[in-house]
């Protein structure tokens, strides 16, 4: 499984884009970062995206993702996977026809270029090649995270969360779990509010694994404090942890 990193900021910046994770070049999670890292050949081969939650870090890329792919003439389609409620929040407030065009109805109602599925929660669901599960987060917002299965290698994307417990319990054996950082330890307050997790809040999420994963991959550090967040990383000396970059390529 390759994991190419579009995006795992948890803010913009020059160099820093939000969130969007490429796997083996045809599903997407999260679609903070896409037409802007991806050329036309590559958006083109796209052909699901998996979404944790409706921020817009999370999915400003799926407008410009179609509208690319209407515009080119290519009949690609593309799968959108969410939850009911992210599913209906991109209806309403993203691809409304007024901020966006409705592209689940174009180039025609009957043949577009997106259409949205909704994922079941906790139960696994097939998407093309993968084996798919789906878990509540904790996040201000209904949040999902999601474990991608292939030919026996499995990755666990938390998306954004705060403390937690579900999704641990459910994870299994991991070749790679990508998790967010978002805040220093000094700023556990402002994290917890927002629903995210810090070094020392990530190690405690960590000891509620029964298994340690392979490697786990940092994401969605907010770039202002990224010196702070990457050294409380580095002294709590984790087993296999690696910062994720925008751009980078994984062989998980
Ligand atoms: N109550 C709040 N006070 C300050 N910042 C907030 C608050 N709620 C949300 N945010 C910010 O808004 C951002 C929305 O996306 P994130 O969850 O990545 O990170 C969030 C925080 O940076």
């Amino acid at each position: 499984m390759k994991l190419r990193v579009l995006g795992c900021s948890g803010a913009e910046f020059p160099g820093h884009s939000p969130s969007g994770f490429l796997i083996d070049g045809t599903l997407l999670l999260d679609a903070g970062t896409v037409g802007a890292a991806l050329d036309q050949e590559e958006q083109r081969s796209i052909e699901h995206i998996l979404v944790t939650h409706c921020h817009m870090d999370h999915v400003r890329g799926i407008p410009f993702l179609a509208d690319n792919i209407v515009v080119s003439g290519s009949s690609q389609k593309v799968q959108v996977l969410a939850s009911a409620e992210v599913i209906a929040a991109i209806g309403s407030h993203l691809l409304n026809g007024l901020i966006w065009p409705d592209f689940t109805r174009i180039p025609t109602p009957q043949d577009p270029v997106l259409s949205y599925r909704e994922v079941p929660v906790e139960r696994e669901f097939q998407v093309g090649e993968y084996t798919v599960l789906a878990c509540r987060v904790n996040h201000p917002v209904p949040a999902l995270g999601y474990r991608v299965t292939r030919d026996g290698t499995s990755l666990l994307y938390t998306g954004d969360t705060g403390p937690t417990q579900r999704i641990w319990e459910l994870a299994g054996a991991l070749d790679a779990l990508v998790v967010e950082v978002s805040f220093p330890t000094a700023m556990e307050e402002i994290a917890l509010m927002t629903g995210h997790l810090t070094p020392a809040l990530l190690a405690r999420e960590l000891a509620k694994l029964p298994c340690p994963p392979r490697r786990v991959l940092i994401t969605h550090l907010k770039p202002q404090y990224e010196e702070a967040i990457s050294s409380e990383l580095e002294s709590l000396a984790i087993p296999g942890l690696e910062l994720l970059q925008d751009g980078a390529t994984y062989q998980l």
